[in-house]
């Protein structure tokens, strides 16, 4: 089968690419199917949203591509993960850590995962910054690495950068280090950002700000970004091109139009309902019922089908192919929507 990622297509240079991936994680309960045939690129200059409801596995997608999964559990990966051409799945540790930070930064979910609680913020943000004059030769003083530093916590809403830079994690709120780590991100001026859940932990009007100085830097630097969040509501305002996601499987991609005014896939129109701002005019699905299944064992068809109220005998036994219509838009379902 003929294989179209999302994203990019022909419009723009493919920064990041992601073919056919799989991968499963060791746990003590089993092996469970966390990923199942994955693909999506990533245009120079473009914002992708991925979006899917808790569980699906946006943080694992998020964290292999830098291959940051601990060894131990990330088991069986299939497939390719080309960054301009390179394939990062084959790339060695020292390869990876080279293009953390300059050339892909990340912003994870939990920040305390990153920090270490006897490093400043500060420390993070002037590491970041030396990094990137190393890489690109555009070295200047202390001085001024701290006064760059200290104008983008400002940027990013915090009241008190000055205190903030001289702060230990453990002295900051989990807002306050989430915006550190996208400080930290962002001073890289990496070509791309995967922001994993960059705003869930922060109010809305910080969440506003940040979400703004993030289109900011897509416009006026050579970067790309691929969101991650389970709140369609910020994806929408962000992306042009959004990837679906359910259990382990990407279930449509298409344009924000496409998929906010026709969507296919009854997933789709059960997030988007679940959304009223967002104003789909579907008046009986209303969220949806029931949770994810368990991975250990996914459901042999579709991984939506015991949730999905157009369900049948097929859907229970044949798992639906990621198939291309024409606009480019994907969907993965036996019994879509009428979207043409
Ligand atoms: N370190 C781990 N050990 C075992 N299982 C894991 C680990 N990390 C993730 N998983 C499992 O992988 C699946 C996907 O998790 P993931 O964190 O990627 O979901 P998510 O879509 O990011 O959810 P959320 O919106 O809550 O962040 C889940 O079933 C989770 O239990
Ligand atoms: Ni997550």
């Amino acid at each position: 089968m003929r294989h179209v990622s999302a994203g990019s297509g022909n419009r723009t240079e493919t920064m990041l690419s992601v073919s056919d991936l799989s991968l499963e994680l060791a746990t003590y309960d089993g092996t469970v199917q966390v990923l199942d045939n994955i693909n999506l690129a990533v245009g120079r200059r473009e914002t992708i949203g991925v979006v899917g409801e808790t569980g699906c596995g946006k943080s694992v997608l998020a964290k292999s591509v830098l291959d940051l999964l601990p060894r131990a559990i990330a088991r069986y990966r299939r497939g390719s993960i080309r960054w301009k051409g390179e394939n990062l799945l084959s790339a060695t540790r020292k390869r990876l850590r080279q293009v953390r930070g300059t050339e892909i930064g990340m912003v994870f979910q939990d920040p305390m995962t990153f920090f270490d609680p006897l490093y400043t913020a500060g420390s993070y943000m002037m590491e970041a910054i030396g990094h990137r004059e190393r890489v690109k030769g555009d070295g200047g003083s202390r001085a001024r690495r701290k006064a760059e530093a200290i104008d983008l916590l400002g940027r990013l809403g915090l009241t008190e950068p000055d205190r903030v830079f001289d702060s230990y994690p453990h002295q900051l709120s989990g807002g306050m280090r989430q915006r550190v780590l996208i400080a930290a991100a962002i001073a890289g001026s990496p070509e791309l950002i995967i922001a994993d859940e960059p705003t869930t932990a922060l109010d809305v009007t910080v969440q506003a700000q940040i979400l703004h100085l993030l289109k900011e830097i897509v416009e006026t630097r050579d970067t790309s970004i691929l969101l991650i969040s389970h709140d369609l509501g910020v994806i929408a305002s962000m992306c042009e091109r959004i990837v679906v996601m359910y259990a382990g499987t990407i279930v449509e991609t298409g344009t924000k139009r496409q998929l906010l005014s026709r969507p296919a896939h009854p997933y789709t129109i059960g997030l988007i309902s679940a959304v009223p701002r967002l104003g789909y005019p579907q008046k009986q699905v209303k969220g949806i019922a029931g949770h994810i299944p368990n991975l250990l064992n996914p459901p042999p068809g579709c991984r939506f089908a015991p949730r999905c109220h157009k369900a049948t005998a097929l859907c229970r036994k044949v798992k639906p192919e990621l198939a291309t219509f024409s606009g480019g838009r994907q969907v993965a379902c036996h019994h879509p929507e009428p979207f043409e």
